[in-house]
């Protein structure tokens, strides 16, 4: 399919594909911050508003797209016709530009206006910008793993699904702000001598890490944020959606992420996903 078939959900996905590369290039003189906040309160990177920007024009303009909204933004941008709705995070784990380390894209279609619940996502999906440029997509049940290279999408594994043995682990949120029977639980994945710690600081990189090995990715409801820190249309709702996808579950402590019910289009949601067993043993720690 290309980038111009009918299909809008295949539109956007094959959009944000190709623009990958040219994310990744446009970082490079980028890295310093906006002077601006975005509508989470959290400063700006100048990458974060250019590539806001690029994504907002070329999403906004596809047929079938009937609305833009970002993490960046505090407004939605209405499109032509209704069929879908997408919520981007332009750029996860910003704040790994000043040392160079792993961020991602993150893309949510939905098929309801948003603010929508997660049981509404059509499509969703991550470009992991590693050292090369991955994507992974998650449409009718399925998650695909491609490699992006100049424009082009190469498919590297169909049907990914969560390895049976979990293997990693990665908790964000400062630990003093930890609730007492959240560390409980980290203590108990911590003793497992099988697991192993991964943290980097951009959800997208901990989060495809619980992909490719097996395990849980948390930020969790902390003592100082009660909803956390990721936000549920352009972070929650998409990473859940995946990892469901590819058979494993998410939660935000107490029902699977999806089914949480958005007030706000940047409300935040506490975020656990990874092996079902792991996610089912969160749920009965934190009762
Ligand atoms: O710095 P902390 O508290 O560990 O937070 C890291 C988390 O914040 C984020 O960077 C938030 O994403 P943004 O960079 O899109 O705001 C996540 O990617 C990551 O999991
Ligand atoms: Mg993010
Ligand atoms: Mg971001």
């Amino acid at each position: 399919m290309s980038a111009t078939d009918p299909d809008p959900v295949e539109n956007v996905v094959a959009t944000i594909s190709r623009s990958a590369t040219e994310i990744r290039q446009g970082l490079v003189g980028r890295r310093g911050k906006a002077d601006e906040e975005n509508p989470s309160g959290e400063t700006q990177a100048e990458a974060d508003v250019w590539a806001d920007q690029l994504l907002a024009d070329r999403l906004s303009s596809i047929d079938g797209v009937g609305q833009y909204a970002s993490e960046e933004r505090s407004e939605i941008i209405d499109g032509g016709d209704e069929k879908v709705y997408v919520a981007v995070d332009p750029l996860d784990g910003s704040s790994n530009l000043k040392s160079n380390n792993t961020m991602g894209t993150v893309f949510g279609i939905y098929e309801e206006p948003l603010p929508a619940p997660g049981s509404a996502l059509v499509a969703s999906g991550w470009i992991l910008y590693g050292p090369i440029t991955t994507m992974a997509c998650a449409r009718d049940g399925t998650v695909t793993k491609y490699e992006l290279t100049g424009g082009e999408r190469t498919v590297v594994e169909r049907d990914v699904t969560l390895p049976d043995d979990p293997l990693v682990y990665g908790f964000g949120g400062r630990v003093p702000h930890w609730h007492d029977e959240f560390r409980e639980y980290v203590r108990e994945i911590e003793s497992n001598p099988e697991h192993k710690l991964r943290y980097g600081g951009a959800m997208i990189g901990d989060v495809n890490q619980v992909l490719t090995y097996g395990g849980i990715f948390a930020y969790p409801a902390l003592e100082d944020s009660p909803r956390g820190k990721l936000r549920l249309q352009f972070e929650g709702n998409p990473i859940a959606h995946l990892i469901e996808a590819a058979g494993g579950r998410s939660s935000d402590g107490i029902q699977s992420i999806l089914e949480v019910e958005p007030e706000d289009l940047h409300d935040r949601v506490p975020v656990h996903v990874g092996n079902v067993d792991l996610i089912e043993r969160l749920e009965n720690a934190l009762e």
